[in-house]
């Protein structure tokens, strides 16, 4: 299969990068980075999350953050909702696209949003309904699709029954993630064998944390299937608070660096990038994850 001309990169630093920071980030903080990351030229950015301040705290501030934002005209800015609560917060903040979220391991479930499967599809119907009704795009996530820090090895057979239900409940794109990194890319192109058989690929994301290192390889193996449509975290940002161990999701600046090299557009300036990447990292006081922002600072 041929490679795609074009890649839809889908920002989700602000959410899925800072969810885990034990620091208080302000939320004057918070808007910047989504604005620098606009102005960069992302088209989708995943701002922030409406779920229980108790099970994440970080994501508490969101509707203020949303308040904050320049709305640039052809940039989608979505939230989490993982249940009808969340979306009527949502909805109340202004936002036009939410993502729900399940998983592929049981354990996981349980862990990230206190119920099964099964329950958790359940509990999106009337998210699905609700937000139908207000003309608000649902994504939906999967998580542990290539393994999962408690019940291990995940059948790919089990991630496209998940993600065949999230579509047939509406969700326009379905992302599969590997929460803590374990795919190698072998497994990834497996994997979009067997789940595009439910779900056509030109619905399907890939969302790589880099815990082993894999996540470069991984995208690759993902655009030799046929996908075009990749999360990615700016500076390498994140972790997952029930995930031990995982980190970041691979850097927006590392794929952005390999997407030019294959001259795939994304409509992203990379310095531009960079620089969002780097303020946020002088915020939390660290240096960015992203080796190819690394690698330009030694350079300057
Ligand atoms: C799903 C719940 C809420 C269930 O949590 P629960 O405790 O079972 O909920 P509940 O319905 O029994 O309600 C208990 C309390 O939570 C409140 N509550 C209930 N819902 C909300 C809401 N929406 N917003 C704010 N508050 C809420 C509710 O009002 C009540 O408050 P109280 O009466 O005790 O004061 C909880 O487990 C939760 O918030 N989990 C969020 C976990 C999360 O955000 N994880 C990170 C995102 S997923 C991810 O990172 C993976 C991904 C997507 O990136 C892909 C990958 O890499 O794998």
């Amino acid at each position: 299969m041929s490679l795609p001309s074009h890649v839809r990169l889908v920002e989700v630093g602000p959410r899925d990068g800072l969810q885990n920071e034990k620091q208080p980030i302000s939320v004057a903080d918070k808007v910047r980075l989504v604005d620098d990351l606009s102005a960069a030229g992302l088209g989708y950015i995943e701002v922030g999350s409406f779920v229980s301040p108790k099970w994440v705290p970080q994501m508490a501030g969101s509707a203020e953050v949303f308040a904050g934002i320049e709305q640039r005209s052809g940039v989608t800015y979505a939230a989490l909702t993982p249940n009808l609560q969340g979306l009527e917060a949502a909805l109340a903040a202004g936002v036009r696209e939410v993502a729900v979220f399940a998983a592929a391991s049981e354990s996981f479930s349980q862990r990230n949003i206190n119920c099964s499967i099964a329950e958790s599809l359940n509990r999106f119907e009337p998210v699905m309904d609700a937000a139908r009704q207000h003309g608000v795009r649902v994504r939906g996530y999967v998580s542990c699709v290539l393994g999962c820090p408690y019940d291990g090895a995940i059948s790919a057979r089990q991630v496209a029954l998940v993600s065949r239900e999230l579509q047939a409940m509406g969700c326009y794109e379905v992302s599969l993630g590997d929460t803590i990194g374990v795919g190698t890319a072998g497994a990834v192109r497996h994997l979009f064998e067997v789940v595009g058989r439910e779900v056509p690929r030109e619905r399907l994301a890939g969302h790589f944390h880099d815990t082993y290192g894999q996540a470069l390889a991984n995208i690759y193996a993902s655009l030799l299937e046929g996908i075009a449509v990749f999360d990615s975290s700016v500076a390498g940002l994140g972790g997952c608070p029930y995930a031990k161990g995982a980190t970041g999701n691979v850097a927006s600046e590392d794929v952005l660096y390999l997407l030019q090299g294959l001259g795939i557009e994304t409509g992203v300036d990379l310095p531009r990038l960079i620089e969002a990447g780097q303020r946020i990292s002088r915020v939390l006081g660290r240096e960015s994850a992203s080796r190819v922002a690394r690698a330009r600072s030694a350079l300057a």
